[in-house]
């Protein structure tokens, strides 16, 4: 090897981490061992929109995974109904055991047997892990007893006496409740290596902060920003027209928990406005949906409908303002109040003329239809500054942006919510974002994004960059060139006012028509990733299984997992939402059928019934090395393998600590 000033440099830093020859071949002979373990289980989940009962369930029953290892190793010697109870107990083991305690007459000896097991169901799920990864895994307070009963040496002549001594001194302490815990959320940790989320959880179901508070929580979890996801985080960075989106969506889904009570956001002022504009309108187009047990009470629909009408006016007269001024986002045809004939009722959309079901707008002027009248600017305002003022909500979203991106490149996947803007004749499409006319597409489109986004939120010394942000936010929401969003228009008007049906059709992208290998091969290169190899993931689509429709798409080199968590939409798609799992052996497709609550998943033992397709097998199973984490520790080998060299030279020196400096 020869060296230049600059590598021996970075080799004396490095010496500083690797102080001798002998620390150096250690940290090698570890890191080469790393590589050729098998490939850790990434999940991909997607579209949960605040269905945090059943995204709960599937984390913690590993997508099904929980079950099935249970079988690999007890099928053959526990009944099914014991399987259940295991494997509730591994999900729930805090609600479970409280219901065993009262129930159990021997819990001496159920403690005993029911640890054995869990052991026995560790070892197994962490067998693919350096000790030294799961040793960073286990809970402070038992980690050097689960060490010791994971790795308990077979060759030990008085292995099961030993064993069983640890075992009955944890019971005899009293701390085997805890331990049970301990050894549960180990195993669910354990299966899911890493977790994808491809966007939107915000929205329609009521736990979208709940399911926040576990991503938050969660040891390794990244997330591609969804349309709803980015309109909160608009609504948190401050943009009036997002916070008008975000409160309409939660009063047509009578579902203001999370705005109140997740992020305790005063909604009375919005409420005290709604009765005192709208207080003998019926709001009848703005009921809200009734979907599973979300219904709000007779009297409260009826409030929660005034106010929906009452943001909903508001937004649009706040979109008209952002259309107006940034031309370039070509949405002129979106300005819909000034096409109102407000003395008749009607509307002309592209020529043709409507009639309106509701023609009450006690805060509109015709002449000058998007000025929000005085108490409406109040309102907004104090609105917004409940949204900028609560910290939940700002913690919620800073954490979607450090954890959360435009797009994912990830062990040769394209992770998008999405779409990538693309022509009719499959090219890519050229997007203009500013009044300079510079033209954007594919991985630079999506990348310019990012950035503005995070101006969105982060800029706060430059108001204007601010703003331009905020409203490249609202246009990710529901402009037809956004690649979270991707449809020609979102027809929030036309769905509350107009009956006829043609005109609440939102076109979908040529994307979504036109996307074949060749095609995902030009995304691929586009992104600097192996068509070969690589595999495009999205969501936002509900893929409508009952019509005939296949997740698996472009000769299985797109794959879109939307299956439906949200329940408003299971009813197209037929199921409840798919995990994707791409494991050591390849990748599966995961289909789940509806979860009907916690409460039923602890007291009758009821799990997700879920179907597994294999979509692909590995000719060989995947090491961690074949992985981007695996190319990373191979550049760290080559680097640590120079040190040795140079101390071998004796280009760099060994430091060895004198004996004043060790004592
Ligand atoms: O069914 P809802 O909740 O009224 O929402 C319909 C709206 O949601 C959208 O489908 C966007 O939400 P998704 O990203 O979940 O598809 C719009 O295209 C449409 O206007
Ligand atoms: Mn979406």
């Amino acid at each position: 090897m020869s060296y230049e000033d600059k590598d021996l440099k970075y080799l004396e830093l490095l010496s500083t981490q690797y102080p001798t020859i002998a620390s150096a071949c250690k940290e090698i002979i570890n890191l080469k061992a790393i590589l050729n373990l098998p490939k850790g289980t990434e999940h991909f989940l997607t579209d949960i929109h605040g269905e945090y009962e059943a995204f709960n369930h599937v984390l913690k029953n590993g997508s099904g995974v929980i079950k099935q290892k249970i079988n690999d190793i007890f099928g053959n010697t526990l009944s099914q109904k014991d399987i259940k109870s295991l494997s509730t107990l591994i999900y729930y083991p805090e609600q479970k055991l409280e219901i065993i305690l009262k129930e159990e007459q021997n819990i001496e000896d159920w403690y005993k047997i029911t640890l054995y097991r869990l052991i026995e169901i560790c070892r197994y799920v962490s067998s693919k892990y350096t000790r030294s990864k799961v040793r960073k895994a286990l809970p402070v307070d038992f980690s050097y007893i689960i060490e010791e009963l994971l790795h308990e040496q077979s060759d030990r002549l008085d292995k099961e006496e030993y064993y069983s001594e640890i075992i009955k001194t944890i019971i005899s302490i009293g701390r085997a409740k805890e331990f049970i815990i301990a050894l549960s959320k180990l195993i669910q940790r354990l299966v899911i290596d890493r977790l994808h989320i491809i966007g939107d959880i915000y929205d329609r179901g009521p736990g979208a902060h709940l399911i926040m508070d576990t991503l938050i929580k969660y040891h390794s979890v990244d997330i591609q920003w969804g349309n709803h996801d980015i309109v909160w985080m608009g609504a948190a960075a401050g943009s009036e027209a997002c916070i008008a989106n975000v409160l309409r969506i939660s009063c047509r889904y009578a579902n203001l928990d999370t705005i109140e009570d997740g992020y305790g956001i005063n909604i009375l002022p919005l409420a005290t406005f709604a009765m005192e504009y709208y207080q003998d309108d019926e709001c009848l187009a703005f009921m809200p949906k009734v979907v599973g047990n979300n219904n709000a009470n007779e009297k409260d629909a009826k409030l929660i409908a005034k106010m929906h009408k009452a943001i909903a006016i508001i937004q649009f007269k706040l979109e008209g303002e952002i259309i107006k001024r940034r031309p370039y986002f070509n949405m002129d045809d979106r300005l819909l109040l000034e096409k109102i004939d407000y003395k008749e009722g009607f509307i002309t959309l592209e020529g043709k003329r409507y009639k309106l079901k509701d023609t009450h707008f006690p805060t509109i002027d015709p002449y000058n239809p998007y000025q929000l009248i005085p108490e409406e600017k109040e309102l907004i305002e104090r609105l917004k500054s409940s949204f900028l003022n609560s910290e939940k909500l700002q913690s919620h979203v800073r954490f979607l942006f450090s954890n959360g991106s435009m797009y994912l490149k990830y062990n040769s996947n394209l992770l998008y919510h999405g779409c990538i803007p693309l022509n009719k004749d499959k090219t890519f499409k050229k997007v203009k974002l500013d009044a300079t006319g510079k033209e954007y597409s594919g991985k630079n489109l999506l990348d310019r994004l990012d950035v503005l986004v995070r101006e969105a939120y982060f800029h706060n010394t430059n108001p204007e960059a601010k703003l331009y942000g905020m409203d490249i936010i609202w246009y990710l929401w529901n402009g037809s060139d956004s690649p979270l969003y991707g449809k020609d228009k979102m027809a929030v008007f036309e769905r509350y006012f107009i009956d006829d049906k043609e005109t609440h059709l939102e076109k979908k992208y040529y994307y979504y028509e036109i996307i074949d290998e060749k095609v995902c091969n030009m995304i691929f290169e586009d992104f600097g990733l192996d068509p070969k190899s690589s595999h495009i993931i999205n969501g936002h689509v509900p893929v409508r299984i009952k019509k005939g429709e296949s997740p698996i798409k472009a000769n299985g080199k797109l794959l879109v997992i939307d299956g439906g968590f949200s329940k408003a939409y299971q009813a197209h798609t037929g199921i409840a939402g798919y995990t994707l799992i791409y494991n050591s052996y390849g990748l599966l497709l995961v289909s789940h059928v509806p979860f009907e609550s916690t409460l039923k998943a602890i007291e009758e033992e009821k799990d997700i019934l879920s179907t597994y397709v294999i979509l692909e097998q590995e000719a060989e199973r995947k090491r961690v090395k074949d992985t981007d984490i695996g190319k990373k520790l191979s550049a760290q080998i080559r680097d640590l393998e120079m040190l040795l060299d140079a101390y071998q030279k004796g280009l760099i020196k060994e430091k060895r600590l004198t004996k004043q400096e060790i004592s």
